[in-house]
């Protein structure tokens, strides 16, 4: 069985059969703007053979650095945002038990914790707080090194380190994953010695889940990391033909284009397993980056089932007709219980006693597919067989792949954000940064400081 499959068996009122090879002429070009390097933003398509042609000498080192991390510390402190952030953290929880931070108590397992993400301080006190005189290292990610969040809770940390270990010990625990020769963060990370991980040039933020970015907090944490890039380089191996009828990847590219141009223009990406919200996280900067610009694009926003059916679900249903929806859908959980008995039965389930309870989900998701088809909304489905590393990888290069092709499906550079600048160039200007008075004032002016 493979292992990511893709289902497009309900779009059947929504996209006549023929527009599938219709837009196969435009396939083919985008295959050719990716692969060939063609089109606009060819110098980050590094991602592309990262599965096959990764550098084993830094995969060496990430693992021993993995061992030495679990050796020392509790905790690792693992700090980015954005692109350094998301992959590994979806990745934890895909591939841990849904109570991980439950046990930071385990003697024999180092927890991976974020920091960086956000500019909360009621959040970077309360992980102060949890890593207590507990041991710990920091994994800093940062491919400007120069973003502000990771920048300011990386100050907190580093500090808190070096008051612990004193200098010199706490330099051996900080790991550094940068650009490879230029940035504030390489130039203090070789001043000091710290050990320094790769953010290849052609590999962008939001595609480096598969770098030491994503790979050195995932394998800390315990999972295996060679069998995460063995599924990334099947898929690799799996999603290189153009022909729609033979790829599944470039099939979900396709359509979501067809659909876009419809007038669906929101794609939900939904689950029914509550570990995979973060995967939805990881897939929004995937999409909203690569394909938000020039003033088009479909708009990546998520769902999560069954839960949301008592909260979204009355929107999807019967709200405004522009959404579609892409559920990856898990066939085969780790565990799965049956409905137990009761003496009375007085909430009338009954009829489900020794049903396994995933049988009752999937039925869910199979009844919901139906209600929102007959309520004008597409369903895709990306179905994977489990939850483990070989299953995680062949799906990150599902949606990568499909994420460059259906870019250029649309006309634009997948692989740049120029608008992530404008809301920073205003946040400089209110915070004094030097260089950036005139904006402070101009802005100032405007809200009437
Ligand atoms: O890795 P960094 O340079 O710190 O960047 C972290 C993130 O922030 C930026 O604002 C970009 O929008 C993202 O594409 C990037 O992943």
């Amino acid at each position: 069985m493979a292992h990511v499959s893709f289902d497009a068996s309900a779009l059947k009122q929504f996209v006549h059969d023929n527009e599938l090879s219709e837009i196969q002429a435009m396939v083919n070009a985008a295959d050719s703007q990716l692969r060939e390097g063609t089109g606009a933003g060819a110098d980050f398509r590094d991602w592309l053979h990262l599965p096959t042609e990764y550098d084993q000498e830094e995969f060496a080192r990430i693992q021993a650095a993995a061992k030495q991390i679990q050796s020392d510390s509790d905790f690792l402190v693992t700090i980015g945002i954005g692109g350094s952030y998301l992959g590994a953290r979806m990745a934890l929880d895909f591939l841990h038990d849904s109570f991980y931070l439950a046990h930071a108590d385990n003697d024999d397992q180092t927890m991976v914790v974020f920091a960086g993400n956000s500019l909360s301080s009621s959040y970077l006190q309360d992980l102060i707080n949890l890593i207590g005189d507990k041991d710990f290292s920091i994994n800093v990610i940062s491919k400007s090194g120069t973003t502000t969040e990771p920048s300011i809770a990386f100050r907190i940390f580093h500090e808190m380190l070096v008051k612990k270990y004193g200098e010199t010990e706490a330099n051996k625990r900080i790991y550094a994953t940068t650009d490879k020769a230029r940035g504030a963060l390489k130039t203090e990370a070789d001043a000091n010695g710290w050990e320094t991980f790769i953010i290849p040039d052609g590999v962008g933020g939001r595609f480096s889940v598969l770098t030491a970015v994503g790979l050195l907090p995932i394998a800390v944490s315990g999972a295996d990391i060679e069998q995460l890039m063995a599924g990334a380089a099947k898929a690799e191996a799996t999603y290189v033909d153009p022909d729609l009828t033979k790829n599944e990847a470039y099939q979900y590219a396709a359509y979501r284009n067809i659909l876009y141009r419809k007038g669906y223009t929101t794609e939900l990406l939904e689950n029914y397993e509550p570990n995979m919200a973060m995967l939805a996280e990881w897939w929004k900067q995937l999409a909203g980056e690569s394909e938000g610009k020039d003033q088009k694009g479909i708009y990546p926003s998520s769902a999560n089932f069954t839960t949301d059916l008592h909260s979204l679900g009355q929107y999807i249903q019967e709200g405004r007709r522009n959404l579609m929806e892409t559920v990856v859908k898990l066939d085969q959980p780790n565990h799965d219980l049956n409905v137990p008995g009761a003496a009375n039965d007085l909430d009338g389930l009954g009829y489900l006693e020794g049903k396994s309870i995933d049988w009752v989900n999937t039925q869910a998701y199979r009844a919901v597919v139906a209600a929102h088809n007959e309520g004008g909304v597409p369903v895709m489905t990306v179905h994977i067989d489990k939850e483990d590393e070989f299953t995680l990888g062949y799906l990150i290069y599902f949606f990568e792949v499909a994420m460059g092709i259906s870019g250029y499906l649309n006309g634009i550079n997948p692989f740049n954000q120029p608008g992530v600048e404008a809301y920073k160039t205003n946040m400089f200007g209110l915070l004094g940064k030097p260089g950036f008075e005139e904006v402070g004032d101009k802005l100032r002016a405007q809200m009437n400081d």
